[in-house]
């Protein structure tokens, strides 16, 4: 997105769907006013959810079948309640845990606080929670456990059978990440070594059949012992009949061409026109969502009557936890707060304020081609599922709005009705290291819930091979393979860091590293990109974006970590705290590992060979004679270029490594630095050889 947000635009026109009843106008709550609500005890509040009813048939079900699948609509209670219903029930008796996974870090603390809240007790205490790099639950005291299903598969690694839990219920099914998909897999391999282990799959927007299908079909079970209760193998659907509080859904009554901008004009309009209440906008990513609280804070500074009383939150994953937790925080009477999210706040969440959805109907997602062994991010259509999730972040505790920025008709009509498991779109290397640390060999015979594309796994086997994560035989090598498994980063992260080890540069690689999992440190300056550029200069070093990443964090420090010194010199404040944040994190993770860490000090040198050693795979050369700056993937002869956002944009060295593609116009390499070609042979041998390499030296 790179329009411009002109103050005064035409609004958009919002087709008022009160009466038609599209979606989500049937209620089994009475729509209670949000004061009435808010003032019923915990007890109350419990028991006027829908799901309330069926505790009985939940419990008895789970009782009699290994696997419940649960279809209810959003806010139903199936997140917080159920994992209660089954601790009354004796779940959690001697010793054994129940645990709930979530797609999402902040979904899980988030329910994991709800409900410890419901129950009066503390979180870390007999309800705890655990995300990547941090676990709160106490091994003596926790019952319910709430854990991302990444969590979840890295236990497996420890406990491979997962013998503390009793019941296992794997939420927002619906997402299919790959996570979600090897949890299934694996599962299900796990209830046939332990019968007595009960499984809930649960959804607002699950296809309920295909994934009953998917646990019906098993090969025959080893033997039980004599006596034991047997669960019934066929999985039992549950449909979990009505919702909290009404929302009504608006449609655009045309398609709209600039949906920052749309989204921007349909928050002021509902804080015009509408009742206060807070507004939940979904946009894609950090870029999008950084223009629409730069032009709302403008519209603010310019046009006070239009926005006063507005407290805008971005919301996305390169922010710190502090500020990602504002979100939380009560709307101060009076104000209006606008939280600008991606789709980290689709699921599970309740948010309290929330009375209006702004849906832009787009996220980011990766797309991989095994061919070009090139994995984008692309910013898509989302699906009618995602839809559904996204208006389902109202009318949870009172009534609500959502404005679909796009067409009726196009809903209905064109939008899928699911979206694509991750799995069949994703470059498989974090995958296959996952499955092979938990002792699958066969991969391509694993018993997946949608099968992902053999060329994937074929690419993926030959990049880890390579990385030497795994030998002749396809089995994680000792030590480097496990170290890399051990690691929580994508497999090409994890080794430049082992690597680093070797060349005496991991204070640096690892500040790199958590640089790399935030979506950008610069301030978008949209009409303000000479400032940008000029601020760039001042880190800016020759070698690329990895080595300017440690001259800003050094920056950063030597300011004390001012807000400040980043306003001046259009770095991200918040995304700072965020690498630093993840940097503190990663360093107890690495120095477990046996990984000492050492400076290089100015030696750039071993910082690029670092950086090569793990992202050879992603080599790329500067096309002779070309005027354009055109790149050719060393491997897939894929035609890319230099994004501008790096300060090799325009610099254009003949041999460069990247870290990601990102699609718009053209394929962009993101976060780029300059190799010397003959390391390529020296730490992929295999994957490189010499005659492909030397005639365009
Ligand atoms: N933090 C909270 N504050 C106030 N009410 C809450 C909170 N969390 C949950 N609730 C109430 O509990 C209801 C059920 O939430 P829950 O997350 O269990 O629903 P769900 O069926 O899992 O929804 P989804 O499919 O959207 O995850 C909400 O609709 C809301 O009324």
């Amino acid at each position: 997105m790179s329009q411009f947000w002109k103050p005064g635009a035409e609004k958009p026109r919002l087709l008022d769907d009160e009466e038609g009843g599209v979606v989500f106008l049937s209620s089994s709550i009475s729509s209670s006013s949000s004061s009435g609500y808010g003032y019923a005890s915990v007890e109350k509040q419990r028991q006027r959810l829908p799901v309330y009813k069926y505790r009985t048939a939940i419990l008895y079900l789970v009782e009699t079948h290994a696997t419940t699948i649960i279809v209810g609509e959003t806010g139903s209670g199936k997140t917080t309640q159920i994992p209660q219903y089954l601790k009354e029930a004796g779940w959690a008796d001697g010793g054994r845990v129940i645990a709930c996974t979530q797609p999402r870090r902040l979904a899980v603390q988030a329910v994991a606080s709800r409900v410890a809240e419901e129950m009066g007790v503390k979180v870390g205490e007999e309800v705890g929670y655990t995300i990547r790099f941090e676990d709160l639950t106490n091994k003596d005291l926790t019952l319910i456990k709430f854990l991302t299903d990444g969590v979840l598969l890295r236990e497996m690694m420890d406990d491979p059978l997962l013998t503390n839990y009793s019941v296992i219920m794997v939420d927002e099914a619906h997402e299919r990440s790959i996570s979600t998909d090897i949890l299934l897999g694996l599962l299900k391999k796990i209830q046939r070594r332990r019968p007595e282990l009960r499984l809930i799959i649960s959804s607002a927007t699950i296809e309920a059949k295909s994934m009953s299908a998917f646990f019906q079909a098993r090969k025959v079970r080893r033997g039980l012992e004599g006596g034991d209760f047997v669960p019934r193998l066929e999985p039992a659907i549950l449909s979990v009949e009505g919702r909290g509080f009404n929302v009504q859904i608006h449609y655009v009554e045309e398609p709209v061409s600039d949906y920052v901008q749309t989204a921007v004009s349909t928050v002021l309009l509902i804080h015009d026109k509408e009742p206060l209440g807070d507004i939940l906008v979904f946009l894609t990513g950090q870029d999008d969502i950084d223009a629409a609280v730069q032009f709302l804070t403008e519209e603010a500074r310019t046009n006070r009557k239009n926005s006063s009383g507005l407290i805008i939150l971005p919301l996305y994953s390169g922010l710190s936890r502090a500020e990602q937790e504002l979100i939380f925080s009560p709307t101060p009477r009076g104000k209006r707060k606008v939280v600008i999210s991606t789709n980290i706040a689709e699921t599970s969440l309740t948010l309290e304020g929330i009375v209006y959805v702004v849906d832009s109907g787009f996220s980011k997602q990766r797309f991989y081609n095994p061919i070009s062994d090139i994995e984008n991010l692309i910013v898509a259509p989302i699906s009618k599922a995602s839809a559904r999730q996204r208006a389902g972040r109202a009318g949870r505790v009172r009534p609500g709005k959502c404005y679909r920025l796009y067409t009726e008709e196009y809903f209905i009509n064109e939008m899928s009705a699911e979206g694509i498991p991750e799995i069949q779109r994703s470059n498989l290397v974090s995958c296959v290291i996952q499955l092979k640390a938990l002792g699958i060999d066969n991969i391509l015979g694993f018993d997946w819930p949608a099968s992902p594309p053999p060329e994937a796994m074929i690419r993926a086997l030959e990049v880890l091979y390579s990385l030497g994560v795994v030998d002749d035989d396809a089995k994680l090598t000792s030590p480097t393979g496990f170290q890399v498994a051990e690691i929580p980063l994508e497999p090409m992260i994890s080794k430049m860091i082992l690597s680093s080890n070797e060349l005496g540069c991991s204070e640096e690689i690892i500040t790199i590293a958590a640089v790399l999992s935030i979506q950008s440190i610069w301030i978008s300056a949209r009409g303000a990109q000479k400032e940008l550029d000029e601020a760039k200069l001042r880190f800016a070093a020759a070698e690329g974006d990895h080595v300017t990443f440690l001259n800003v964090y050094k920056g950063f420090l030597q300011s004390g970590k001012s807000s400040r010194w980043c306003h001046k010199n259009f770095v991200n404040y918040h995304a700072m705290k965020k690498a630093i944040e993840t940097r503190d994190q990663l360093k107890r993770i690495v120095q477990r590992i046996g990984i000492v860490l050492k400076s290089c000090d100015s030696d750039v040198q071993v910082v690029r060979k670092a950086v090569t050693a793990g992202f050879f795979a992603n080599a790329c050369h500067l096309e002779p004679y070309s005027q354009s700056g055109m790149y050719k993937t060393v491997r897939g002869s894929q035609e890319v270029y230099i994004h501008p956002s790096s300060v090799l944009f325009r610099v254009n060295p003949k041999w460069v490594v990247y870290h990601s593609v990102v699609s718009t116009d053209r394929q962009y390499m993101r976060n780029v630095i300059s190799i010397d070609p003959s390391w390529l042979l020296e730490v992929a041998p295999h994957f490189y050889q010499h005659q492909r390499l030397n005639p365009i030296q």
